[in-house]
């Protein structure tokens, strides 16, 4: 299989996109008609400068309004083609991309159309040329590939073959067993693109929210199943159409591109236990246990400060650094490392981030497997100097430039509290009854939000939930978990387009995207609230309204009401399932810790998170730390 992707995939001017898809690693390209007639050059400039940066041309498109016209329309769309295929010919490129008439002057009629496109052929095949037919899902009289098909059979031209565009395909909810028969030589192109369940007309989804394979929600791979029936081994070219990638870096949605392409096709691979040629070997996703430690880079003046923080929360000082200014915090399963070191990476993070998560790590099956599959799928793999006898732990480029460490027992990565670190003595030590990272939220540019998300899915075996949408007194978020099947990894990811929500304004406050929020678990949220007020916590104030309608909503007894309202936790109730929550006071720079109990709960109360945010927006110009 030959992949390529589409220039309307990109941002930018025709000479950004090429270098962009270039960079990417792709040898294909479907020069979208747009995008060359605003290239200031000739064809054959474009030309030149795609082929010099090793790329080819696969075909030249949309070629629109084409069938089933009748004169003196007809005669124009085939003068049309000859000068399309003029270009192409500078361009080039062999294959001219038609799709499915969408004029109210066409004429209905598959025999009608097959005379068109049989005569298409017959020019194309004069020139070395060849044609490809697509239906649209919203094409006028062609909208179902099994029509287009019916067409391209009948035309019955070895220049006239099929395009078949999974979006189209899936997006109407088509039967895919049509595809199976249809011979792999007579399909010219396949054109990849998923998207999210949304309501609504065809086209307004396909040219808004298209987005690449394991991105959405359409079943690719059954797509994927049925073209692999046919012994199909031609052309597979992403074309995405979505308002944040033609918003977002070129060069990172391109290598988002390929990186779906890989993972999409190694699983494919995996299920049909076949080889698909120039597929690189990939290892497989890695098997996640939570989070192994967060690293937080704080400087000197503010190491204090936070590590009084954590104190509060019931953490102790398990352990010093054997030879950088770097503390061990523990509680229950939770480790916080506590970086204020002068030279390295988490000093720089700091420098430019002030206090905040530098690193997180997370506990995986095979560290090095991991970040050796994270290589082949183009992430950006992370080396720093180790000191002698330090542990040295694998590593990718995450968000915002942060680090995302792999820890694994087999590689006897586990060991490195003992290894790296002096034991500090634990006498006295009760803690507040936190037992785990519950969850990690992150918050982004809304443009980056599927980026993140595919790194994440394509590296880790986790699931994504459906996209949540969250009101902030300052606009709308979108929120989206990712978790591994036992919850023992949780992580958020939210972005806004508004510049007034508290995950936009945080972006602001930390010059990036990062981490805003850690959830910690307690299997006893009021014996640890009793802790925190001990140590003097300042929580986030919740407001009385929503007691008073919780005591309704909920069902719950005035008392239990009681009791939360005075530790100023929230609730929220599935079935026999119950969530607590409760917040720190934010800290400088907009970070906050949550705490949690789930009892058999899997969500993260969505119907809170606008209370909680409203409170946090009241109080947002109050950031003095808690116990500060
Ligand atoms: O939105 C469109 O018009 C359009 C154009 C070309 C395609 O290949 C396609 O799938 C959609
Ligand atoms: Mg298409």
């Amino acid at each position: 299989m030959r992949t390529a992707i589409a220039t309307v995939c990109l941002s930018g001017t025709l000479t950004e996109k090429i270098e962009a898809i270039a960079a990417a690693q792709f040898k294909g390209v479907e020069i979208f008609e747009n995008d060359l007639l605003s290239f200031n050059g000739t064809p054959v400039d474009a030309r030149r400068m795609i082929e010099g940066l090793g790329l080819k041309t696969i075909t030249l498109q949309p070629f629109r309004d084409f069938e089933g016209m009748s004169d003196p329309q007809r005669s124009k769309v085939f003068a049309r083609a000859e000068r399309k295929f003029d270009v192409m010919q500078e361009l080039g490129c062999d294959l001219l991309m038609v799709c499915s008439n969408v004029s109210p002057d066409s004429l209905g009629g598959i025999e009608r159309a097959a005379a068109d496109f049989h005569e298409l052929g017959e020019r194309a095949a004069k020139r070395g040329m060849r044609v490809a037919f697509e239906a649209l899902s919203w094409g006028r009289h062609i909208h179902d590939y099994r029509d287009s098909w019916e067409v391209v059979r009948r035309a019955n031209h070895p220049a006239v073959g099929l395009v078949l565009d999974s979006f189209h395909i899936l997006a109407r909810g088509t039967d895919l067993s049509a595809i199976r028969s249809v011979p792999p030589e007579k399909i010219f192109l396949v054109q990849m693109a998923d998207a999210p369940k949304l309501d609504m007309d065809y086209l307004s989804w396909s040219r808004h929210y298209r987005c690449f394979p394991g991105q959405g929600d359409l079943p690719i791979e059954d797509f994927m199943l049925a073209l692999h029936a046919t012994g199909f081994d031609g052309l597979l070219s992403l074309e995405i159409f979505n308002d944040r990638f033609r918003a977002g870096s070129a060069r990172n949605v391109a290598i988002d591109g390929q990186r779906s392409l890989i993972v999409m096709l190694d699983e494919l691979r995996r299920r049909m236990g076949s080889t698909i040629p120039d597929l690189p070997e990939l290892p497989q996703k890695a098997a996640c246990s939570g989070v192994e430690f967060v690293e937080f880079a704080v400087d000197e003046r503010n190491a204090v400060g936070f590590e009084r923080i954590l104190t509060g929360l019931g953490f102790r000082k398990a352990g010093i650094h054997r030879s950088k200014a770097v503390t061990r915090w523990r509680q229950g399963d939770i480790n916080i490392v506590v970086n204020s070191d002068k030279e390295g990476f988490a000093h720089s993070f700091n420098i430019t981030h002030g206090t905040s998560v530098c690193a997180l790590a997370l506990r995986v099956n095979d560290a090095p497997g991991t970040v050796n599959r994270a290589v082949t799928l183009l992430d950006q793999p992370f080396q720093q100097p180790v000191g002698p006898g330090e542990t040295n732990i694998p590593a990718v480029r995450g968000l915002g430039g942060s680090l995302l460490y792999f820890v694994d027992q087999k590689s006897g990565l586990d060991r490195l509290w003992d290894v790296d670190f002096e034991p500090v003595d634990a006498e006295d030590f009760k803690g507040a009854g936190l037992t785990s990272v519950d969850h990690v939220s992150q918050s982004m540019h809304y443009e980056e939000m599927l980026t993140w998300l595919l790194f994440y899915t394509s590296l880790l075996d986790v699931q994504k939930t459906p996209v949540q949408t969250v009101i902030d007194p300052g606009g709308v978020v979108q929120s989206q978990a990712i978790e591994t099947g036992d919850g023992s990894l949780r992580l958020i990811l939210n972005a806004s387009q508004s510049q007034r929500t508290l995950s936009s304004r945080f972006l602001t406050e930390l010059f990036g995207s990062g981490v805003q929020h850690i959830a910690l678990r307690t299997d006893d949220i009021f014996t640890t609230v009793a802790c925190l007020k001990e140590n003097g916590v300042d929580l986030l104030p919740i407001p009385e309204n929503y007691y008073d309608d919780l005591e309704v909503r909920a069902d719950l007894a005035a008392d239990d009401v009681e009791r939360m309202r005075s530790a100023n936790i929230l609730y929220d109730r599935e079935g026999p399932a119950e969530y607590f929550q409760v917040y720190t006071r934010t800290l400088e720079g907009g970070f906050f810790f949550e705490i949690v109990e789930r009892r058999a709960y899997r969500g993260y109360g969505a119907v809170n998170a606008p209370i909680r945010l409203a409170s946090q927006t009241r109080l947002a110009s109050d950031t003095t730390p808690p116990g500060l």
